[in-house]
């Protein structure tokens, strides 16, 4: 493993072991391995999936320090759920629920999970089908998955149970929050991307639904 990448991470996540980096490199290595059988990220991603995957995902822990019970939604290949996984392996009693849709990726986050040894569990479901099976957690994750509004609906029945939504957004963010005022209002707090210069990470709870 090398020093670099260590400190890159311990700017994001300060606490972090080098056996915790140890195995989020090992997961890189069977990320690759598997994209190419199975695709995982846009291919012009895999010569920066460190940067603009691992790191990006990290970098959601700092923002829920107290969270213990954490819902992926829409995983793929493992972003940021799987990551999450293995970093939460250092907080006791900390788990990853990650629901993904698609039977190859959904086995592909088992062996990954298994490889790691982390605490994540993986659902090949479809995520409207998830709520009674889950029930309430701390945090809903979930990137490149909808936009603001879909996501919403799809994350309701947590969001409005408590959970905090930490969605990953792209430079297209204050447009999406906009559209979602017309069917939800919710506290929001902006956070920039420790990794994407025009990225942000929402954090948003108290999600209600405007009736009219
Ligand atoms: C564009 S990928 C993003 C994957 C990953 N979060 C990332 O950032 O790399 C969206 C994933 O969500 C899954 N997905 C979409 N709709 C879903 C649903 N309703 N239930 C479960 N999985 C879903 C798809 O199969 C796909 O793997």
């Amino acid at each position: 493993m090398s020093e670099d990448r260590f400190q890159q991470l311990r700017k994001i996540v300060p606490a972090v072991s080098r056996e915790t980096v140890e195995a989020l490199a090992a997961f890189e290595t069977l990320f690759r391995k598997w994209s190419s059988a199975i695709n995982l990220a846009s291919p012009s991603t895999l010569p920066h999936i460190w940067e603009r995957h691992i790191l990006d995902s990290a970098q959601l822990l700092p923002l829920a320090s107290q969270a213990r019970k954490w819902l992926d939604l829409g995983s793929g290949g493992g972003f940021p759920g799987v990551v999450l996984a293995i970093l939460l392996k250092e907080r006791i009693g900390s788990s990853v629920d990650l629901v993904e849709s698609n039977g190859k990726k959904a086995a592909f986050l088992r062996t990954a999970i298994a490889q790691a040894g982390a605490p994540g569990r993986v659902h090949a479901e479809r995520i409207e089908a998830m709520w009674e099976r889950i029930g309430t957690t701390d945090i809903v994750t979930a990137r490149a998955l909808a936009s603001l509004r879909d996501l919403f609906a799809l994350a309701e029945p947590w969001l409005t149970s408590g959970a905090t939504a930490l969605f990953q957004k792209g430079r297209d963010y204050r447009r999406e929050i906009e559209e979602s005022h017309d069917d939800w209002a919710f506290d929001l707090v902006e956070h920039p991307s420790a990794v994407g210069k025009e990225s942000v990470i929402l954090e948003i709870s108290n999600l209600r639904k405007i009736r009219r």
